[in-house]
């Protein structure tokens, strides 16, 4: 990236938001997330790190500040410009299990996104002939998945495999950024640090750009450019990874160090 500006995908300014009468569960936010990057956001349960992502995918309003999203402002956007911005994000959450339809066969469930963009094929799929099958498997084979999973149910898969699916499912459009909202949090030891490898092998080789969201600063550390602290809605500190044990990083972000894996 030497001499280039790097172009902002997110750029948010003084976000707040509280849930109805309730107390603000997130105070003057601000940062921005360049093209190419990972930026991490590491913060206890309850911090609001769900909620900010929640905001940046426009599943839900806030009450005032700003977010603009690949140069345009997203609040107030009529439904055809919704829907526009909301087709170039993409978000891998939690547990995949319920990500996936538990009545579809994981081709139905990976293809949801690129069915409803019918003549669209990903710029990585070498084979632009391959149709709708050809991409399904080119799909699954970026995520190191066999072709014969595309027959199978959400239930013959294993945590980790499931995840696999809805990662090759939230690449399939090429969107401009993904949120990673806790992806490993449900899958044992061996298995996250798979699944995080995975998605920094594919953040190298296809350029994305990531929200990474945690409460494991060692995944986040593993993953991110740079990182924010958050505590209480509150943006406590945002530094570059190799600033993460510097003697003046915050008390709290120190405390999160003693539990570093
Ligand atoms: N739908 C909701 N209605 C009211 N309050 C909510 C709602 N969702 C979250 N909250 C509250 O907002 C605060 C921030 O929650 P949020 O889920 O964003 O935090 P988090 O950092 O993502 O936590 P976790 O790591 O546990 O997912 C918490 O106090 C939570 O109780």
């Amino acid at each position: 990236m030497t001499g280039l500006i790097a172009k902002d995908i997110i750029r948010v300014t003084n976000l707040h938001k509280s849930y109805s009468a309730g107390q603000p569960v997130l105070h003057s936010i601000s940062f921005r997330l360049v093209e190419g990057e990972c930026l991490g956001i590491v913060g206890e349960s309850g911090s609001g790190k769900s909620t900010l992502a929640r905001c940046l995918l426009t599943l839900m309003n806030w009450q005032s500040g700003e977010i603009q999203f690949d140069g345009v402002e997203l609040k107030g956007l009529g439904n055809k410009k919704l829907f526009q911005a909301r087709a170039k994000m993409s978000a891998v959450f939690q547990n995949p299990a319920a990500a996936l339809n538990s009545r579809l066969r994981i081709l139905d469930s990976l293809m949801e996104p690129l069915d409803q963009r019918k003549g669209f094929i990903p710029s990585f799929i070498k084979e632009q002939t391959a149709g709708r099958l050809g991409m399904a498997r080119a799909l699954l084979e970026l995520v190191g998945l066999p072709a014969e999973y595309l027959v199978k149910y959400p239930h013959q898969l294993s945590g980790g495999e499931k995840q696999r699916v809805t990662i090759a499912r939230a690449i399939s459009t090429e969107p401009a950024f993904i949120v990673l909202d806790e992806p490993t949090a449900s899958l044992d030891v061996t298995t996250q640090s798979v699944i995080l490898n995975l998605l920094k092998d594919l953040q190298e080789s296809l350029g994305l750009s990531y929200l990474f969201i945690s409460h494991d600063l060692a995944a986040v550390h593993f993953m991110s450019e740079r990182i924010i602290v958050m505590k209480n809605g509150l943006m406590l500190e945002e530094f570059s990874k190799d600033q993460l044990f510097d003697e003046q990083r915050h008390g709290y972000t120190k405390k999160l160090l003693e539990v570093f894996s």
